[in-house]
C-alpha cells in the first residue's frame, strides 16, 4: 500500500479553527473532509520525526518501567493524572513513551491535537482494550456471537454498535425510564434514611447499589432488589454482581497491560477475570431469556412503549447472543463509571457549601415536597443540576482520556505521528489547566451555566468525559439521566457534609482514594 501523503490545513479565522488541523489522505481518498476552509498544505517532510517528540528515556527490555517502581520512581501507575502533569511540565505539550520496549505512547494534551486525532479515527475508531474479555467470549460461541460492544474493533464493531445503538440513543427511549428509576431512587433516599449519619461508612458501595439497580432496569427489564435490606447484605445477587463487576473491571485493566500469558494458559489474574465474568453472564443470560420468553408468550401489554430490552428481543435481525454480551457490557461499563462519578460530584458539594445551597435551592423549587417524583419536565428545568454533573466530570472523569489507535498519518504539534500509533488523549490534565479554565482546580458549575457572569465556552475538545465520535460512550444519556435524577433527589432531601480528607483519584478508571466519608442531615422544609 503506497505511504500516506499528509496535508496540514493551517485554519485561522475562528477560535475553534485557529489551530492545525489534518486532512489525512491514502489510497483510499480523503478521509477527513474540511468544506469552505481556508487550506495551505504543508508538506510532510517538514514536520520534525516522531522519535525527535520528548517523553522519558527508555531503556533496552525495561523501556521507561524504572519510572514507575513504587517509591524511587517519579510516576506511579496508579496516579495517571498526576504523571501526565508531570510529563506536560518536563516535556510538554506532546509526549512519547515507550513504557513497554517497542510499544509506542503518545500522551496528547493540546485539544487543537486531540481534535485532530478525533478528526482523523474514521468510520472505524479502533480502542484496544478489554482484550481478555474478547478472548473469554470468543472461546464460548454457544454463547456469544463476538467479544461484545467493548473490545470488538472493525466492521464487526461497527455492526454490533449500530445494531444497539439505534435504540440506545433515541431520547424517548431513555426518558421511558425515568418514573421506574424514580422509584428506585426513593427506595435509595429510604436507604439513606435507615443508615442513620452515615459518617463513618464508605458510601461509594451503596452508590454501586443504586446505580446496579438502575443499570440492571435497562440492561434486564428487571429489579435486582439490592436496595432491600437483604439485597444490602454482601452475599446477596446484587452484591455479588458488583462484586463481579468491580473484580472483572480490575482484571481487565492488569490483564490489557500484562504480558499476555493468558493467551496461552490461564494465568490466576485471567481465571479470577473468568470467574467474575461467569457470574454476570448467568444473571444475564437467566433474565434476558426470561424476558424472550415473556415476549414469545405475548404476555407484554399492547400499547405500552416498548423497553429497550423489549426492542432488541423483538428485532429478528438481533441475536440473543448479542443482546446477552450487551446486557454484560452495561454491567460492566455502567455501574463503577456512574457511582465512580457521583461520588466525586458528591465531594465536591459537600466541600462546596455554596453551590450545594444553590442546588438544593433548585432542588426545592422543582420538586415541591421531599417525595415528589423527578419527572422528565422537572429534568428539563434543571440545569444547575446539570451545570454540577458537567463541572465535575471536568474535574475528576473517570478516565483519564480516550485512547485511540491511529488509523492514518497525522500531524501532532508539528510532529509527524505514524499510523498505527497508540494515543491516549490527557483530558482531564487539559481540564485542570488555567490557560484553558480560569481557577482550574476549583469547582464551579456557574462556569457552564449561560446566564451567569462566569459562563465560558471552552475549546470543545477539553471536556470529553464521555469520549467523542462514532465510539464515544453508547449510553451517555442513560448515564447523565440517572446522576441527574439522583442529585435532585439527594440534594432536596439531605444537606450533605465532608468528613474525611482532601479527595483525589486512583486510576484505572479514576476512582475515589479514600473512603466517600459524608453525613446526611435530613432537611425539614
Ligand atoms: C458517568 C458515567 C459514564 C462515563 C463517564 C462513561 C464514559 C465512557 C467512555 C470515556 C467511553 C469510551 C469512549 C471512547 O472511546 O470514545 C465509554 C464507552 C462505553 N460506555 Fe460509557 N460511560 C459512563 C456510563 C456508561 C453506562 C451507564 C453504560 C451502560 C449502561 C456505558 C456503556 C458503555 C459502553 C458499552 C461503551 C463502549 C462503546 C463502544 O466501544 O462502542 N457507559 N464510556
Amino acid at each position: 500500500m503506497p505511504t500516506p501523503a499528509i496535508k496540514v490545513l493551517a485554519l485561522a479565522s475562528n477560535v475553534r479553527r485557529r489551530c492545525y488541523r489534518i486532512t489525512c489522505y491514502s489510497s483510499r481518498g480523503i478521509t477527513n473532509n474540511v468544506a469552505n476552509e481556508e487550506v495551505i498544505s504543508k508538506p510532510l517532510q517538514s514536520a520534525r520525526p516522531f522519535k525527535e517528540i520528548p517523553g522519558p528515556t527508555s531503556f533496552p527490555l525495561i523501556g521507561t518501567l524504572l519510572n514507575y517502581l513504587p517509591v524511587l520512581g517519579k510516576y506511579d501507575f496508579d496516579r495517571l493524572h498526576r504523571n501526565g502533569m508531570l510529563k506536560l511540565q518536563e516535556f510538554g505539550p506532546l509526549v512519547r513513551e515507550e513504557i513497554v520496549p517497542g510499544t509506542n505512547i503518545v500522551w496528547v494534551f493540546t485539544p487543537q491535537d486531540i481534535e485532530t486525532v478525533f478528526r482523523c479515527e474514521g468510520r472505524y475508531p479502533f480502542r484496544r482494550s478489554h482484550l481478555a474479555v474478547d478472548k473469554y467470549r470468543k472461546d464460548r460461541p454457544d454463547l456469544y456471537n463476538s467479544g461484545g460492544l467493548l473490545p470488538t474493533n472493525g466492521d464487526k464493531w461497527y455492526e454490533l454498535r449500530s445494531t444497539f445503538q439505534k435504540a440506545l440513543s433515541r431520547p424517548q427511549n431513555i426518558r421511558l425510564y425515568v418514573q421506574g428509576s424514580d422509584h428506585i431512587l426513593q427506595q435509595f433516599m429510604d436507604v439513606i434514611k435507615s443508615r442513620g449519619n452515615l459518617s463513618t461508612e464508605d458510601f461509594v458501595p451503596y452508590l454501586s447499589h443504586v446505580f446496579l439497580e438502575l443499570v440492571g432496569l435497562v440492561a434486564f427489564d428487571a429489579e435486582l432488589e439490592g436496595l432491600t435490606e437483604a439485597g444490602l447484605q454482601p452475599d446477596s445477587l446484587a452484591s455479588q454482581l458488583i462484586d463481579a463487576a468491580e473484580t472483572a473491571n480490575g482484571c481487565i485493566v492488569a490483564l490489557d497491560n500484562s504480558l499476555q500469558l493468558w493467551r496461552w494458559i490461564e494465568t490466576p489474574l485471567y481465571k479470577k477475570l473468568k470467574r467474575s465474568h461467569e457470574i454476570m453472564e448467568r444473571v444475564a443470560v437467566t433474565l434476558v431469556n426470561r424476558k424472550k420468553s415473556l415476549i414469545e408468550s405475548q404476555r407484554l401489554t399492547e400499547n405500552k412503549q416498548p423497553s429497550l430490552l423489549e426492542i432488541y428481543l423483538s428485532d429478528p435481525k438481533i441475536s440473543v447472543k448479542d443482546i446477552v454480551g450487551m446486557a454484560v457490557d452495561m454491567i460492566l461499563a455502567g455501574m463503577d463509571t456512574t457511582s465512580f462519578s457521583s461520588s466525586f460530584a458528591l465531594y465536591h458539594l459537600a466541600t462546596n457549601p455554596n453551590c450545594q445551597k444553590a442546588l438544593q435551592q433548585e432542588c426545592r423549587e422543582l420538586l415541591p415536597t421531599r417525595e415528589s417524583p423527578v419527572t422528565l419536565e422537572v429534568l428539563d428545568k434543571a440545569q444547575y443540576t446539570r451545570a454540577v454533573i458537567k463541572e465535575s466530570l471536568r474535574l475528576n472523569p473517570v478516565s483519564v482520556g480516550v485512547g485511540r489507535i491511529l488509523p492514518e498519518d497525522v500531524i501532532l504539534s508539528g510532529y509527524h505521528v505514524p499510523k498505527g500509533t497508540n494515543i491516549v488523549t490527557q483530558n482531564q490534565v487539559a481540564c485542570r489547566l488555567s490557560e484553558h479554565f480560569p481557577n482550574p482546580n476549583s469547582f464551579i458549575p456557574e462556569r457552564w451555566i449561560k446566564s451567569s457572569s462566569l459562563f465560558q465556552k471552552p475549546h470543545p475538545f477539553l471536556l470529553l468525559p464521555f469520549g467523542h465520535g462514532p465510539r464515544s460512550c453508547i449510553a451517555r444519556r442513560l448515564a447523565e439521566q440517572n446522576m441527574h435524577m439522583l442529585f435532585l433527589k439527594i440534594f432536596r432531601n439531605y444537606d450533605v457534609k465532608w468528613c474525611g480528607g482532601t479527595l483525589d483519584c486512583r486510576s484505572l478508571p479514576n476512582k475515589p482514594d479514600q473512603p466517600l466519608l459524608l453525613s446526611f442531615k435530613s432537611v425539614d422544609y
